[in-house]
C-alpha cells in the first residue's frame, strides 16, 4: 500500500476511523481561518490515544516560534507540513522538527521553486494552488497532475489537492505518488469529516 495522510482531523471519531483503516498519517491543521483548525489545547486529547507507528503531522500556515512549539509539545507531533514559507524559514524549523513543504501548483512554472527546498525540508507536499489567498490548502481542487511526470523532484514527496477514493487510482498512476494526502474528499462538508469516505479512500489506498 502506498503511504496515505488523512488530513484535517478534528474528532475522536474521525481520527478513530483513520487509525482503524490504516492510515499511515494523520494530520492536524493549526490555522484559524480553516474550517479544520484545532487548537493546541485540544490536541493532547485528539492525538494522544493515536498510536506511534501512525505518525501525527501538523499542518500550519507560516507560523511562528510559539505556535509550532505549543503544537509539536501538546501534539507530540512527529512532523510539521508547512505552507506559504520560504526556504530560510523551512530550514531553521528544519533543524528541530521534520519539516514537509507544501509547493502550490497550478502551472508547469510553479514547480520551479521546489529545488530551492533540498536541504532545507524533508519532504514536499505538491498541492493545488487556490484562488483564495487567505486558505492555502483543503479546498478540495486538483492541479494538473501531468505537470509532474518526469520532474526531477528534488526531496521525498506526497500529491495532494482534490483527491478521493474515485480519482486516487489515476492520481498514482499519473503521478507515481508513493504517498498521497486527502481532506476534503474524506469529507460530506467543509471540516467534517465522513467515517465511510475515510474508510473507501483507504480502501482504494490498499489496492495499489
Ligand atoms: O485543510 C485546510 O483547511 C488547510 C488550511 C491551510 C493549509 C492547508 C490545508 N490543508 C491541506 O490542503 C491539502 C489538500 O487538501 P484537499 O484534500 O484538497 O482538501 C492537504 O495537504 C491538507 O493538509
Amino acid at each position: 500500500m502506498i503511504d496515505v495522510k488523512i488530513c484535517g482531523l478534528s474528532t475522536s471519531e474521525s481520527v478513530d476511523a483513520a487509525v482503524r483503516h490504516r492510515a499511515t498519517h494523520v494530520g492536524f491543521v493549526f490555522f484559524t481561518k480553516s474550517p479544520r483548525n484545532v487548537a493546541a489545547a485540544q490536541i493532547g486529547a485528539l492525538a494522544g490515544p493515536i498510536p506511534p507507528h501512525v505518525r501525527k503531522i501538523g499542518v500550519f500556515v507560516d507560523p511562528g516560534d510559539a505556535l509550532l512549539d505549543d503544537a509539536i509539545r501538546a501534539g507530540r507531533l512527529d512532523a510539521v507540513q508547512l505552507h506559504k514559507v520560504t526556504p530560510a524559514r523551512a530550514a531553521a524549523v528544519a533543524k528541530r522538527v521534520e519539516t514537509w513543504v507544501a509547493i502550490a501548483v497550478r502551472t508547469a512554472a510553479d514547480l520551479a521553486i521546489a529545488p530551492s527546498f533540498a536541504g532545507a525540508a524533508h519532504r514536499l507536499l505538491y498541492d493545488a494552488k487556490t484562488p483564495n489567498d487567505a486558505l492555502p490548502g483543503g479546498m478540495g481542487l486538483r492541479f494538473d497532475w501531468q505537470l509532474l511526470q518526469g520532474f526531477d523532484h528534488p526531496l521525498p514527496w506526497a500529491l495532494s489537492g482534490g483527491l478521493d477514493a474515485d480519482n486516487l487510482p489515476e492520481a498514482v498512476r499519473v503521478t507515481g505518488a508513493q504517498m498521497v494526502d486527502v481532506s476534503s474528499g474524506v469529507e460530506s462538508a467543509p471540516g467534517v469529516k465522513d467515517v465511510d469516505k475515510i474508510a473507501a479512500f483507504l480502501h482504494a489506498a490498499r489496492q495499489l
